[in-house]
């Protein structure tokens, strides 16, 4: 405690004692709330942080749970890792022994390959050996097999010409048998009682150039192949060249003075108007004379007697033709003219003649001078032909055509034995020639009941001679099944015609192979107006036309047969050309 210093009074010392220390009180006060906000401030702090060391050690203890469990799983995994290993290595262990096993067999079996190798090699080598003597026995045998393939080939053609040699002695009738490709119209369906087959599958086959093979089916039951022999069978892609290379020969027979016929028989659509004409054109019954390597029979034929005749000593040929339809079994004149010189088709009657021989008085002949001339006459005369469209294809022919082609050979006596070849013939047609000939008229036109008077009769002279033969082309109308062509009313009566001028046809041929007394030739007019050719001394080829779908089995099978049956009948040795002498007035 301080004391009043002397001389001071003591009242003021303390007053300003007492003021010091309030201010001392005041201060220390306002230190305490000072203190006190520090404290408050201070507890919140620690709470804070009690807080935070709270949810610390919740963490550290959730970090000791996780802890504790990754070191129970590191243990876990560290014992599954060492039964792992353990296993590892046991397996690398008997793996190790195995894979010394296996080299050791390896070794083995390499020791054993290398001797088999080596054996192998030998093997090669004496197996070289052997081919190299296998190769020159080979190479001989292809020597010898070309051998006898040629010698095949020249026994072939021997056999070819004796069997025409005997077809001819036998007076055969020759069949050629075209199997057509398909075509886009063998889709459509025909028999309605048979839908469910493939009707645009091929049956029919050229096993080779003599065979065709038809596989034969029918619902239910396995099929069967049944095989044709013909002196020819064309596949579906022999060409028009093919075909008529195989029909020249017949027509230098016909200016060696045989009589010749040419027929195509077949189901309808089944190439027979293609092969004797070639396509036609579109809407229009004539053919494309243009396009050369698509022209049929006809046509080529026409050319190669042409060809023929003028390798002849000129003027002593002429040729005229007829062109003739026989339609519902009446015979129409194609080539008959209206006073105006149009074309109309004229009813024709076929007679017998004394002689035995079919004829139609009053038919039209045209002379013609060149190939060309010729086909413009034919193709006229297809205009007036009668076709209908049928369930088959569009233009089918509901007629028989029959084009003749009859060529007159003058010869003076002196020439006479020049035109033939062989010596007996000349002497023969020299005695049997006639002694007249018809003069070509300005109009180029004759017929055969006026042959006595319009084609002028020369004076006979003996220096004058004459001989006719006569090529007979016939596309036939289509055979066919009234139930696949579909047609009704007028066309069934003419389908009907036509199946009946066929079957009389087969009839005259059956009647020929057996040789009976009586053939029926006037059943038909067809038969009737064929009748020298299929029956009499021409040389007949027969061009069997097949469609080769399954649809038209039925048909096809019928055609084979007939030209099976054909190609059996034996008429005796065809004659050349019989010279008539004209009696005086005819
Ligand atoms: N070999 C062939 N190559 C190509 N097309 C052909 C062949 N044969 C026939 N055709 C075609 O088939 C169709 C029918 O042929 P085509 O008119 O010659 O039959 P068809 O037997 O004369 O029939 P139909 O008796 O009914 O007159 C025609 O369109 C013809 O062009």
């Amino acid at each position: 405690m301080m004391r009043p210093r002397r001389g001071l009074d003591p009242n003021s010392v303390w007053a300003q004692r007492l003021r010091q220390l309030e201010q001392r009180l005041r201060a220390k006060e306002e230190r305490i709330v000072v203190l006190e906000t520090e404290n408050a401030v201070l507890h919140l702090k620690l709470a804070e942080y009690q807080g935070l060391a709270g949810r610390s050690t919740k963490e550290v203890l959730q970090l000791y749970a996780a802890h504790g469990q990754q070191m129970k799983f590191q243990s876990s995994v560290v014992t599954q890792l060492h039964g792992a290993i353990k296993r590892l290595k046991q397996d690398l262990k008997s793996l190790h022994s195995f894979a010394l096993e296996l080299s050791k067999d390896f070794q083995r079996q390499s020791k054993a390959c290398l001797y088999q190798v080596l054996a192998a090699v030998q093997g090669i080598q004496l197996h070289n050996e052997a081919m190299q003597m296998f190769q020159i026995k080979a190479f001989d045998l292809e020597q010898s097999l070309q051998e006898v393939t040629e010698r095949y080939e020249k026994e072939k053609q021997k056999r070819k010409a004796l069997h025409n040699s005997l077809i001819e002695l036998r007076g055969n009738i020759r069949v050629h048998c075209r199997i057509r490709p398909l075509l886009p119209f063998d889709d459509a369906a025909g028999h309605s009682q048979d839908r469910q087959r493939n009707f645009s599958e091929k049956v029919a086959y050229a096993a080779d150039d003599e065979t065709i093979l038809v596989k034969c089916s029918r619902p239910g039951h396995a099929s069967v192949n049944k095989t044709f022999q013909f002196d020819r069978v064309y596949n579906d892609l022999e060409s028009q060249d093919a075909v008529f290379a195989d029909v020249a020969p017949l027509l230098t027979s016909l200016l060696d003075g045989y009589n010749v016929c040419i027929m195509a028989y077949g189901q309808t659509g089944s190439g027979k108007t293609y092969t004797m004409l070639g396509p036609q054109l579109e809407g229009n019954l004539a053919f494309a004379i243009e396009e050369e390597s698509e022209l049929g029979i006809i046509p080529r034929a026409t050319q190669e007697v042409f060809r023929l005749i003028s390798e002849k000593p000129p003027g002593s040929y002429w040729v005229e033709v007829s062109v003739v339809e026989v339609y519902n079994n009446e015979i129409f004149d194609l080539l008959a003219k209206d006073s105006c010189g149009k074309v109309f088709g004229v009813k024709r009657d076929v007679v017998t003649t004394r002689e035995g021989k079919s004829d139609v008085p009053s038919l039209t002949h045209e002379t013609v001078e060149n190939a060309s001339e010729f086909l413009h006459l034919v193709n006229k005369g297809l205009q007036l032909r009668v076709t209908h469209p049928t369930l088959v294809h569009a233009h089918s022919s509901r007629s028989h055509l029959v084009v003749t082609l009859t060529i007159t050979t003058v010869v003076f006596g002196d020439n006479f034995g020049t035109l033939w070849e062989d010596e007996q013939t000349s002497q023969r047609l020299n005695k049997e020639a006639s002694f007249t000939f018809p003069q070509k008229t300005r109009d180029n036109k004759s017929t055969s009941s006026s042959r006595a008077s319009s084609p002028v009769q020369l004076e006979a002279t003996e220096k004058m001679k004459q001989v006719k033969t006569r090529l007979q082309l016939v596309d036939l109308a289509g055979s066919e099944c009234v139930g696949m062509s579909g047609v009704t009313g007028a066309a069934l009566r003419e389908t009907s015609f036509i199946n009946r001028s066929l079957s009389a046809l087969a009839d005259v041929l059956g009647a020929i192979a057996e040789q009976r007394a009586h053939v029926p030739y006037r059943n038909s007019k067809l038969t009737h107006l064929l009748q020298d050719s299929v029956g009499g001394d021409a040389k007949l080829l027969v061009m069997l036309c097949i469609s080769p779908g399954q649809k038209y089995l039925t048909e096809s099978m019928q055609s084979l047969g007939f030209g099976t049956r054909a190609r059996q009948v034996q008429r005796g040795q065809v004659k050349k050309k019989n010279f008539s002498v004209p009696s005086k007035g005819k």
